[in-house]
This record gives structure tokens, sequence and C-alpha cells, in this order.
């Protein structure tokens, strides 16, 4: 079977280039794309496989990385952008011209990831970025019509490919909430 878990890591992917400090991120429109720059490197970047995150066609999977909001700005085409889902933790700023998912925030000051925001660096057109590190969510493409008799070749896949799968997020990410929780108690 042949698998796309995303085109960034199919055939492989570059270690993080030392010293990167960011770039752009464009959006899919022919014209007058949304930019987004980011002033820094990103951390934690993963493939996830929930329903929320933009996905390219074709691929089973959103790459997502994670960056403080302080190093992003909308640099152009602000006014295309709109939320996916005002009710959702992350608010998740989409183009209305093509979709693209270009940032994701979070405002609420409680959550253990506040600050930090939700980027594809895949929209850009700079290499250097944050490798990915494991697979989240990967149970959840189920939800969205992956078979479940398919899951352990999309799990060896994954494995094959230096991205550990969970069903939630990393260990060292799940410990940090849970301090976060335990510390707020
Ligand atoms: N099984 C659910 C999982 C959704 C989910 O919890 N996604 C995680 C990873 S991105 C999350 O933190 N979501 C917060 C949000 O979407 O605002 C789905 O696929 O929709
Ligand atoms: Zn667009
Ligand atoms: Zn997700």
């Amino acid at each position: 079977m042949n698998i796309s878990i995303h085109p960034a890591v199919d055939n492989g992917f570059q270690p993080a280039t030392p010293g990167f400090s960011g770039g752009t991120l464009l959006c899919d429109c022919a014209d007058d794309k949304v930019e987004v720059t980011i002033n820094s490197q990103t951390a934690h970047n993963h493939v996830c496989g929930c329903s929320k995150c933009w996905k390219p066609a074709g691929a089973l999977f959103s790459q997502v990385a994670v960056v403080s909001k302080d190093a992003v700005s909308v640099t152009a085409n602000e006014q295309k952008l709109k939320v996916v889902d005002p009710t959702a933790t992350i608010q998740r700023y989409a183009c209305s011209g093509c979709g693209v998912h270009m940032y994701g925030r979070i405002e609420n000051q409680n959550h253990p990831f506040y600050g930090l925001d939700f980027v594809h660096t895949e929209r850009s057109s700079q290499s250097g970025w944050a490798a990915p590190e494991f697979a989240a969510f990967v149970s959840s493409i189920i939800e969205t019509g992956t078979p479940p008799d398919q899951m352990g070749a999309i799990r060896g896949r994954l494995n094959d490919l230096g991205l550990p799968p969970y069903d939630c997020l990393s260990p060292p990410l799940m410990d940090a909430i849970a301090t976060h929780v335990a510390k707020s108690r």
C-alpha cells in the first residue's frame, strides 16, 4: 500500500539548520497571497492526524509546529483571513480564498500552550525549519475516513519515517500539560 503521510515527510526530511531564524509563509492563492512572517525558528514540529488541523490535498496528516506568538505577524493580505471555528481552543486563521490555514492562536491565558502559535512551515520557501519529531492524534484519522484496518500499516510507516505515533501528543508535551494542571490546582 502506498501511504502518503504528508508531502513534507513522505520522501524523508532534513534536520533543522543551526542558527535558522525564520521566514515567511504564503497561502495557495494565485494572487494577493496572504503572507505570515515568522521571526524565529519553530519548536515541537510534528504531524497531526486530527480533523481540525489543515492538511494539504491527499495528505493523511497535517504538519504543524509551534512558535512564540510574538514572533508571528501577518505581513500581507490580512483581510483575507477568517477564523475557521471561533469555538475551538486554537483559533485557526485560514485564507478565505484558498483555505490554507496560516496560523493558529490560543486566546485562553490559562491554557498550557498560551503564548504559542501553531504554524505549517511547509508553506515557506525557505529551508532550515525544525524537522518533524513525532506523530500526534494518529487514531483521529479514522474520524475523517481512514479505514481502521489500515492503521497498523500507517503506524508502521510513521515509525519507519522516525515519527513515533501517539494518539494524543508526545509524552513530553503530555507531561508539560499535566504539570501545568498540577501547578494550577
Ligand atoms: N479526535 C479529534 C481531536 C481534536 C483535537 O483534540 N485536536 C488537538 C490537536 S490539534 C487539539 O489540541 N485541538 C484543539 C483545537 O482544535 O482547538 C479530531 O480529530 O477532531
Ligand atoms: Zn489564499
Ligand atoms: Zn491537530
